[in-house]
């Protein structure tokens, strides 16, 4: 890695407790607006999982876009959530152009999560180059949303101070074009190399977690258990993600705190459901329990 990797500061809830996250009073709109803008015809679980998520991290407003032909689906299983329904390619994926059918949304929002279920490497990376010009953050991008930092980490450079990038391994190899063993053997270096490329946060999921920033602040995160590799567990992290950004927090600490919180919920379910065999549908009504433990 062409950069020192500084030393990381380990999570724990003294760390955390010292870095309150706001807690903006004054009703919905006060606690801010998310909008989730993910899914493809065949992967509409994860945008379903990202957006409970960020309402459960506190964020006061729910927007979700989707594919046209599953947002009723979408509206029906997320009753909190306005949803605007996207058009959708040939392949079930949200097209190219739906980036101008959404901007309005993610212009007005006080944060956008865009990626969980995405398809098409194609028309995800054209969406994003269309739409992320117009936004001014905060910003978070997972899964496929990080197809065009992987074709440009100078995208989000108008964006410098309001970007959480949450790659798992193979994702943040896509984004280094290096192989996913040169991520195993240096984890927290890659985060920190893409965190200064992309001069966006970088969190990378994983048994141990690392949180690295563009001003080369690092942090380990060993909260969580096997329990939670498991479908759909990155998607709840990036909703936790993108709702403590609509909630105010700075992009650090909401990758921070989404990181502890994600391994806490998995570490309360352990204890109640099991070690192994949680959903991470239940991932959600975990997250309000696990901020209590911290402030309570
Ligand atoms: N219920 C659901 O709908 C579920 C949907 N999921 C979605 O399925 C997708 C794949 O997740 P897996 O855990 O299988 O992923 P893997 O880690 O097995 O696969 C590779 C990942 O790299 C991404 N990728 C491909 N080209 C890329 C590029 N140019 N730059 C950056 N990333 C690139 C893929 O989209 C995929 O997320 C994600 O979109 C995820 O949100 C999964 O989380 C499982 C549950
Ligand atoms: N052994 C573990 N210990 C702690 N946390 C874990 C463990 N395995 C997975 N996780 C957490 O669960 C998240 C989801 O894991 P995984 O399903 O492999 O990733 P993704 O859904 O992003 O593809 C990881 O990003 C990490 O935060």
């Amino acid at each position: 890695m062409p950069y020192r990797t500084p030393e990381p500061t380990l999570v724990t809830p003294e760390v955390l407790r010292n870095w309150r996250l706001p807690e903006p009073g004054g009703g919905k709109n006060a606690r801010g607006s998310v909008l989730v803008i993910g899914g493809s015809t065949e992967t509409l679980g994860a945008v379903l999982l990202a957006a409970e998520a960020a309402m459960r991290a506190g964020a006061g407003k729910l927007q979700v876009a989707t594919v046209a032909s599953l947002a009723p689906v979408a509206a029906a299983a997320l009753p909190e959530a306005l949803v605007r329904a996207l058009p959708e390619s040939g392949s079930g994926a949200v097209s190219a152009g739906a980036a101008d059918a959404v901007r309005d949304l993610a212009e007005a929002a006080d944060a956008v999560l865009i990626g969980p279920g995405m398809a098409d490497e194609e028309e995800t990376q054209a969406f994003g180059e269309r739409l992320l010009p117009h936004l001014r953050g905060p910003l978070a991008l997972d899964a496929l949303g990080l197809a065009c930092v992987t074709a440009d980490p100078g995208c989000l450079h108008h964006l410098v101070g309001r970007v959480v990038l949450t790659p798992n391994p193979t994702e943040l190899a896509y984004a280094l074009h290096v192989s996913d063993d040169a991520i195993e053997e240096d984890p927290a270096g890659a985060a920190h190399d893409l965190a200064r490329r992309a001069q966006a946060v970088v969190g990378l999921g994983g048994a141990t977690s690392w949180i690295a920033a563009p001003d080369d602040r690092v942090w380990r995160d060993e909260s969580g258990n096997a329990g939670l590799g498991v479908s759909g567990s990155g998607d709840v992290r990036a909703g936790i993600t993108g709702g403590l950004l609509a909630r105010g927090a700075d992009p650090a600490q909401a990758a921070v705190w989404a990181a502890w919180l994600h391994g806490r919920a998995g570490e309360r379910l352990a204890s109640s459901v099991g070690r192994l065999g949680f959903l991470a549908r239940e991932l959600p009504a975990e997250i309000p329990r696990a901020l209590a433990e911290v402030v309570p």
